[in-house]
């Protein structure tokens, strides 16, 4: 754990380097000037100590001592100067370094392989990075702090040191037990933080599900608050556990670390007196002394406490920084193949998929092609596979086993982006962007400044009414909790995601359960738009209302991962199969 640690400031000192070099070299800058500064002011301070001790009338001990309160008036101002300097340029260095890793933070789980979402520990890995983000912003803060405490510490100390050798090793013993204290207390906390890792990331999900206004009527109105308040008070009362139980051992190490650091104050003072009354030391340096064992003693603790702030912060940044390398070793890497224009076929060769940690495969041995022209219709129980099977196609997931080609280049050859370029999908379960109207309908493509095309879009799903309607138009901020955002229908909303994937006028268009929650006119123009535009890509239609599979030039049924019955609309309703049954299923009501 702590082996990590050098590797992590590394890390972040580079990064502040690449952010703002002026800032990092002001700051360096300020350290030095307080550490000098802080030599000079002990020096000084004992060169006034001897007029000021010594002999004649206060007047002119006085005046013998001012040159060197000067040069203590002076280096005091210089030292508070660079502090607040110091503190300027933590404030330009720590928002941007707070930025570019919560910037990196988010695309990296953007870009990785979606299977990562899958594999276990993804979410608490994250969550635990996320907890490093939050702390950067302290780290630029602790850092100088420890290292402008580490000047001061060696400037007095060495003061101290040339004023008498056995007073430094004396101190050191008196605030080590206070640092090792610290370090200790800090991997409790940090032991605490891990063990209770899964259980936060549940509760932050339980907590936004509940807290949603989207599911504020389902909760309400299902009576689920008292149970979604109990799940949420349980969980934070499981965490809280933890941390109570911890709390005897950190009790044990402050006691610890305080009486040992105690006792060898005791001897500190005590050997200070000792060379004073004793007369081995005279009564001018014994004062300075004094001075420089408090300068030296505030010194120390700030190192030790800056220090286990240091150590503390970059445990956190280490469960980020490896989060971030992982992440880096996930994205996909799939070769340099190349599609070829336009996509003429798309073809799966017996392809499997498996889920991590499942023990069935989603997709078992499909094999299929498609033309360009050509619109499919997948049909089939719920968890058959259909979904996955689109996830496939697009290359979101990698088979298993098998292949999927497009031109008869193996996507996992290709880099997925430039497949993602001429693909247009509308998920089952969408995103309902908080964002403006044309924005909802655009995003992912370049911006445009001409409205044509999205009031096509628009018009292609029937939603140009209720678009006029809004407050703003296009403009219209769809985000009901943000002041001005407005709120669209379930079925308004399902037309904005299909107007997104038309927008793009894709190669292969995916539509999984388009119409599910629109009305039969809206259904109808969605359904009547796919066939109208089908002739220039490959098109997939996944749908439970099978009358809609009528305009599928191919129907394929499937059932536990495979491809079990497939034909025209007319072939599989009157072919006494899976299709037939479910067909006069639906009409049975
Ligand atoms: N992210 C996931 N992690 C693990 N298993 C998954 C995941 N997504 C789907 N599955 C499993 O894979 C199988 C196929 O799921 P899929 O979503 O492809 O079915 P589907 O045919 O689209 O179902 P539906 O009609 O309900 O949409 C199911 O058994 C499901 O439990």
């Amino acid at each position: 754990m702590c082996a990590r640690i050098p590797a992590v400031l590394g890390r972040i000192a580079r990064l502040s380097w690449r952010i703002d070099r002026r800032a990092v070299q002001l700051l360096v800058g300020c350290q030095v000037v307080t550490g000098v500064s802080a030599a000079v002011l002990l020096t000084a301070t004992a060169r006034a100590m001897e007029p000021v001790l010594g002999a004649g009338s206060a007047g002119h001990r006085l005046r013998g001592a001012l040159p060197a309160l000067l040069v203590v008036a002076l280096a005091a101002a210089l030292a508070r100067t660079a502090g607040a300097l110091a503190s300027y340029a933590d404030r330009r260095i720590t928002p941007r370094l707070t930025t570019e890793t919560d910037s990196a933070l988010v695309e990296a789980v953007c870009r990785v392989e979606a299977v990562a979402y899958a594999e276990d520990g993804f979410a608490d890995r994250r969550e635990a990075a996320e907890m490093g983000v939050s702390r950067t912003h302290v780290m630029v803060t602790d850092a100088q702090r420890f290292v402008s405490a580490v000047i001061r510490m060696v400037t007095a100390s060495g003061v101290l040191s040339v004023l008498n050798p056995l007073m430094l090793p004396l101190l050191l013993l008196a605030v080590l037990p206070a640092g090792v204290g610290a370090v200790l207390s800090a991997r409790v906390d940090y032991e605490i933080h891990y063990a209770n890792v899964a259980d936060r990331n549940v509760r932050g999900m339980m907590r936004w599900w509940a807290t949603e206004a989207r599911y504020s009527d389902e909760v309400r109105a299902n009576s689920m608050t008292d149970y979604l308040v109990y799940w949420h008070r349980a969980l934070s009362d499981r965490c809280d556990r933890r941390s109570l139980a911890a709390a005897p051992r950190t009790l044990r190490i402050a006691l610890l670390s305080a009486l040992a650091g105690g006792v060898f104050l005791l001897a500190t003072w005590g050997v200070l007196a000792w060379l004073a009354v004793s007369g081995r030391v005279d009564l001018a340096v014994a004062a300075t002394a004094v001075i420089a064992v408090q300068t030296t003693l505030a010194a120390l603790s700030q190192v030790v406490v800056n220090g286990a702030a240091v150590f503390h912060t970059s445990l956190y940044l280490g469960d980020m920084q490896s989060f971030l390398d992982d992440a880096a070793a996930r994205a996909p890497r799939r070769g340099p193949g190349r599609l070829t224009a336009p996509v003429d076929e798309i073809r799966l060769d017996q392809v499997v998929y498996r889920y991590p940690g499942r023990d069935k495969n989603a997709v078992d041995g499909v094999s299929l092609a498609l033309r360009r022209g050509q619109i499919l219709a997948v049909v089939g129980a719920n968890g058959s596979g259909k979904s996955t099977l689109t996830r496939l196609l697009t290359g979101v997931y990698l088979p298993d086993k098998g292949a999927v080609s497009w031109n008869g280049t193996d996507l996992a050859g290709v880099d997925p982006v430039t497949v993602w370029a001429r693909t247009g999908l509308v998920p089952q379960i969408f995103a309902q962007w908080p964002l403006r109207v044309r924005e909802n309908v655009t995003l992912g493509q370049p911006r445009t400044h001409d409205d044509t095309a999205v009031w096509e879009a628009v018009d292609a799903v029937g939603l140009r009414e209720a678009v006029e309607d809004l407050p703003a138009g296009l403009d219209t901020l769809l985000a009901r909790d943000i002041f001005g955002g407005t709120e669209l229908s379930g079925g308004q909303w399902q037309r904005v995601a299909c107007s997104r994937a038309l927008y793009r006028r894709p190669e292969l268009l995916i539509l999984d359960e388009p119409t599910s929650q629109m009305d039969p006119q809206g259904e109808h123009q969605i359904f009547e738009k796919i066939k109208a535009i089908s002739a220039d890509r490959i098109t997939i239609v996944v749908t439970h209302r099978l009358e809609n599979t009528r305009i599928a030039d191919h129907i394929v049924v499937m059932e536990h991962g495979r491809i079990t019955e497939q034909g025209r609309y007319d072939d599989l309703a009157h072919g006494g199969g899976t299709f037939a049954e479910l067909l006069e299923l639906s009409q049975d009501r």
